[in-house]
């Protein structure tokens, strides 16, 4: 059974062994408490928003599963929020979608404003909870053909043009009231089911819609525009107009901040690879933090090697600085505040493994020539007491130590969440 002496103990004894092997737990940990995650407020309520319509989720985007217990109004949804923030250690952000406004009546896309997002302001000024952005393109029925800032129609271009320049203004003034920057993240779903004729037409448009979308000079001290590419969507399997390539340049060209999705790329292709390369040419890095698995590219976060390879490299590399961390995974099969629980902890488990690692001795070998050693101790790392650190960690924070969390989860689900049931309606795909 776990008390407190308990976990104090495993933790004085993993701290001697980690300063053997040079490595200050308590300069770890000061780093990791600056560390924020920006959690994705569309985890739970299984990207439905509060536009009013039945949820009907489009443009390549689905969310299998019936757990009871969606939130359905933006009251619940913070409530699920404050509470799953509750299990996680560290002051973290928000990532909102534009769907998410409190419209009171039909509001379109093109027309939405500050006022339809300021309870949410408002609530991240009193949870101390910083917010980001995200313009919705997708779940409308002018992206019903699969096509947005690169569809042929002019008008239809026009009509997401202006939803990008309406969300900029919305991130503007998000980052003014929190006084830190609002990332504010273009994904569009624009593609071909199958092989098109001209490649080259819809990625022309899209550039010059992006365009005229950033034609005003917003301060960075408020907001970052950031662009995310996708391999391939289910309905855009043969081609995605927002490629990587396409990003990549675009990104570096208008400086903007590039986003890479663990998911949206080839199976055996790694985002933890990409982070140096890109970070010599773009001023900073997005991440979507998730899990591919076959079609779909938003399974919740484990701790997986992939997970803790990325984490490393921002570490490594010395880039915390210069990488916005935001989570992307939805999974309406299972309780949805666990889903968050489970994510950001593993996240920040990885964060925090790689800030134990010994870094510097590991570069040091490395400029030495010496690779036996170096891959010596990073298998040693493997098996280092991070657990103990870890739950000292959440213990010192105020949150559950543990799998104390589910049983917290459990005790909402039964209090709150189940009182929903009624109303309940996920979306299958
Ligand atoms: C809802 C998100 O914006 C979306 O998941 C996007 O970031 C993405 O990854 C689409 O595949
Ligand atoms: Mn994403």
């Amino acid at each position: 059974m776990t008390n407190k002496s308990n976990i104090q103990k495993a933790y004085e004894l993993a701290v001697e062994q980690y300063e053997s092997q040079g490595v200050y737990v308590q300069q770890a940990l000061d780093r990791m408490r600056d560390v924020a995650i920006s959690v994705h407020c569309w985890q739970g309520d299984d990207v439905v928003g509060f536009e009013g319509n039945d949820g009907a989720l489009g443009n390549g985007l689905a969310v299998t599963g019936n757990y009871p217990g969606r939130a359905r109004t933006s009251d619940e949804l913070r409530s699920d929020l404050q509470f799953a923030y509750s299990l996680i250690p560290g002051n973290h952000r928000l990532n909102l979608h534009a769907l998410y406004g409190e419209f009171h009546g039909a509001v379109d896309r093109d027309a939405i404003g500050v006022e339809h997002f300021q309870s949410w302001i408002d609530w991240g000024r009193a949870q101390n909870v910083d917010l980001d952005f995200n313009p919705s393109y997708f779940s409308h029925e002018k992206a019903s053909d699969g096509f947005t800032l690169a569809h042929p129609d002019s008008g239809i271009r026009q009509f997401w043009i202006d939803h990008g320049i309406a969300c900029r203004k919305i991130a503007a003034a998000m980052g003014q009231a929190q006084g830190d920057p609002c990332v504010n993240n273009f994904w569009v779903p624009d593609g071909f089911k199958d092989i098109p004729a001209s490649r080259k037409d819809p990625r022309q448009r899209l550039a010059a819609s992006l365009d005229e979308i950033f034609t005003e000079k917003l301060s960075a001290e408020h907001t970052l525009d950031a662009v995310e590419c996708k391999l391939f969507g289910i309905g855009s399997e043969s081609y995605v107009v927002g490629s990587h390539e396409f990003y990549m340049g675009y990104a570096i060209s208008r400086n903007k901040v590039l986003c890479l999705d663990a998911g949206h790329f080839h199976p055996t292709e790694v985002v933890s690879d990409k982070i140096s390369s890109v970070l010599m040419y773009v001023p900073e890095l997005l991440l979507h933090v998730s899990r591919g698995v076959r079609w779909d590219s938003d399974h919740v976060v484990t701790y997986s090697d992939e997970l803790q390879a990325i984490m490393q490299e921002i570490v490594r590399g010395d880039y915390l600085n210069r990488v916005h961390i935001g989570l992307d995974f939805f999974d309406a099969s299972i309780n949805r505040v666990a889903a968050w629980a489970i994510g950001t902890r593993n996240a920040l488990k990885a964060i925090l493994a790689a800030l134990l690692e010994p870094t510097e001795k590991l570069q040091q070998l490395e400029r030495d020539g010496d690779y036996t050693a170096r891959l010596a101790l990073m298998e040693e790392h493997k098996t280092m007491p991070m657990g103990a650190i870890w739950d000292h960690y959440c213990q010192t924070s105020g949150v559950p130590v543990g799998a104390q969390w589910l049983e917290k989860v459990r005790e909402y689900e039964t209090n709150v969440q189940s009182g929903r049931q009624s109303k309940l309606s996920a979306v299958d795909g």
